[in-house]
């Protein structure tokens, strides 16, 4: 096998007493991607930080590029930050430029959805098209790796299967990605998973491993508060989507008889990644 582009080897990081980060291990090959699910405070960002060589480790090993993390290993990968890391008062052709002169030696050519934006200010367009800028700016000097922080959080289903176009065929070009995301249909792209509970990385795998164990039932009722109540009390893992309740990884009898009286219909049903989220966190205690 190809040598990892990330390697991290019982990584901890704790900002006092706390614990963010609580003995992660994972790889990211060429060509390879990885995804890192988990709620918010999970320590995502925090572990991205560390591979980045943004915030020492309290303990455990990191390589990048095979070498502990640095500004030279940082120049040969792209990041998208959750923040997107633009300058809202340069136009788009300008931040393309800013980031090229920071990186020396490339033109990077503005992205041809972007083309009629081009000298409008960044702060002045949609969220989408802002997403697309970073991809680009965090593509233009041709990196070896990928990390992208919740890079389609915001973003029209249309723009989001672009920026995934974009990903995919990076990583046919043998560029490894690291991808947090808290989207079914985006786990789904990735090659394998990692998914993070309060600083630790409780499964990994493809997705049927983190969502394959959970079950789903939608409990249809008019008298949703009743119902959300009714199973809370008795211990029922339940969920809302709206006004829709579901109760996750429940026996049919059980939800039942906690719903004692209360008319609704129970209808197995697909769960969501979240579903499955909060599941394995649960079981993971
Ligand atoms: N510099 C810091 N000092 C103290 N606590 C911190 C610091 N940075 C992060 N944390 C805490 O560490 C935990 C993990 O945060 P982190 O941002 O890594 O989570 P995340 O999974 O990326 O969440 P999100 O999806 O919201 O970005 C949080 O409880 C956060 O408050």
């Amino acid at each position: 096998m190809a040598e990892p582009l990330i390697s991290a080897s019982g990584v901890t990081r704790r900002f006092g007493d706390f614990t963010a980060v609580d003995d992660v291990s994972l790889t990211v090959g060429p060509g390879e991607i990885v995804g890192l699910l988990g709620a918010n405070g999970a320590g995502k960002t925090t572990l991205i930080r560390m591979i980045l060589g943004l915030l020492p480790p309290t303990d455990g090993d990191l390589a990048l590029f095979g070498s502990a993390p640095s500004r030279e290993g940082r120049a040969r990968l792209g990041y998208v930050p959750q923040g997107l890391g633009l300058w809202d008062d340069l136009t788009v052709a300008e931040n393309l430029a800013f980031v090229d002169e920071a990186f020396a030696s490339r033109a990077t050519a503005v992205p041809e959805a972007l083309a009629g934006s081009r000298a409008r200010l960044v702060g002045g367009i949609g969220l989408g098209r802002q997403r697309q800028l970073a991809f680009a700016a965090a593509l233009g000097h041709g990196p070896e790796l990928l990390v992208l922080d919740e890079p389609t959080s915001g973003v029209d289903p249309l723009s989001r299967a672009r920026l995934w176009d974009t990903v995919h065929e990076s990583a046919d070009a043998g560029v490894g990605v690291l991808v947090t995301t808290h989207y079914m249909q985006e786990a789904e792209q990735c090659d394998r998973l990692v998914l993070m509970s309060q600083g630790v990385a409780v499964a990994s795998g493809q997705l049927a491993d983190i969502v394959g164990g959970t079950t789903a039932l939608a409990v249809r009722t008019d008298r949703w508060q009743d119902a959300f109540a009714a199973l809370d009390d008795a211990g029922v893992l339940v969920m809302l989507a709206g006004t829709h309740v579901r109760a996750v990884d429940a026996d049919e009898d059980h939800v039942r008889a906690a719903l004692g009286g209360l008319a609704a219909a129970l209808e197995p049903v697909t769960p969501t990644l979240e579903e499955a989220m909060v599941a394995r966190e649960r079981s993971a205690g």
